[in-house]
């Protein structure tokens, strides 16, 4: 299910060669991908975009931490952004807040101003870009100004989502994610690091994440599309997932292929 046209080169030339060796085996397909493509090793120079849209509670922050520890990218977040801005109080934080009690999406406007408002200041290195975009909207609004490389897809069926994100803990303080099947807590209730005790997010809780669900479904899918010199972000057809486990979809544009 991984697909890249690249060539994996050997193992042992991974910078993070060990920790794949240790990870579970998913994430070891994944950064074995991600590492084999020319544009994920620089190989022209440039700096690396790249992003991960995917579902909700697709695995997308914890993917991502993994990768950009490893490759030294620099992560950002749209749910940190949001969550910052929910904790400072500011007037998207107070909007966000009526959107995702909800279970909706924040508005494409919102989104996209916050998010490239916050990328301007990093021109200079390389990043990935988790949980956006979502919509096709933000896709085209964030290709307008950049060129991106790598686009992570993870493709994991809703009711694999429930059940991850039923039991999906955070500390609030640092958004720490934990989860009691697959990365529980040193201590049973409290955060590893602080002491201080984690909490099930609001739109974890079964009533919103259908809506979540829901919204997410009821959406048009969004895929990076390449076809023969064509690139872009389209509405893909594609069935939702069926199949249980994590499935990663890598694109990369087709120049980095020469
Ligand atoms: N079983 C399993 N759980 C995962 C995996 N990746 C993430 N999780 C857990 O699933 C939940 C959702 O992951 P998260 O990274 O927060 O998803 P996001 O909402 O897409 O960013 C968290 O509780 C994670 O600990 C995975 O590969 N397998
Ligand atoms: N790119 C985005 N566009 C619109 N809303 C977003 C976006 N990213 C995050 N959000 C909002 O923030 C919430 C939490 O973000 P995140 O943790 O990434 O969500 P999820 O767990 O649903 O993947 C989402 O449910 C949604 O309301």
């Amino acid at each position: 299910a991984l697909s890249c046209t690249c060539r994996p080169p050997p193992r042992s030339k991974w910078p993070g060669a060990q920790l794949a060796e240790r990870t579970r085996p998913e994430f070891r397909a994944q950064l074995s991908v991600a590492w084999s493509c020319p544009a994920a090793v620089g190989a022209s120079g440039r700096l690396l975009r790249t992003v991960i849209p995917g579902a909700p509670g697709s695995g997308k922050h914890t993917l991502a931490l993994r990768i950009t520890k490893h490759f030294r990218l620099k992560k950002f977040s749209s749910w940190d952004l949001i969550r910052e801005n929910m904790l400072r109080d500011t007037e998207i934080g107070v909007l966000a807040k009526v959107f995702m009690d909800q279970g909706k999406l924040i508005p494409d406007d919102v989104m996209t101003r916050v998010t490239l408002h916050q990328l301007k200041n990093f021109s200079q290195e390389s990043w990935l870009l988790c949980g956006f975009p979502r919509t096709l909207r933000q896709a085209e609004a964030l290709d307008r100004v950049y060129q991106i490389h790598l686009v992570l897809n993870l493709n994991v069926p809703s009711e694999v989502i429930q059940q991850r994100l039923s039991a999906r803990w955070i500390h609030p303080g640092s958004g720490r994610v934990y989860n009691l099947e697959f990365k529980p807590p040193k201590v049973v209730g409290v955060d590893d690091l602080t002491g201080e005790p984690f909490v099930q997010r609001e739109d974890d809780r079964p009533e919103t994440l259908i809506k979540r669900l829901k919204v997410y479904e009821d959406q048009p899918n969004l895929s990076w599309n390449i076809t023969g010199r064509r690139e872009c972000w389209k509405h893909s057809p594609e069935q939702r997932p069926t199949r249980s486990g994590p499935v990663c979809m890598l694109s990369c544009k087709q120049k980095f292929h020469k």
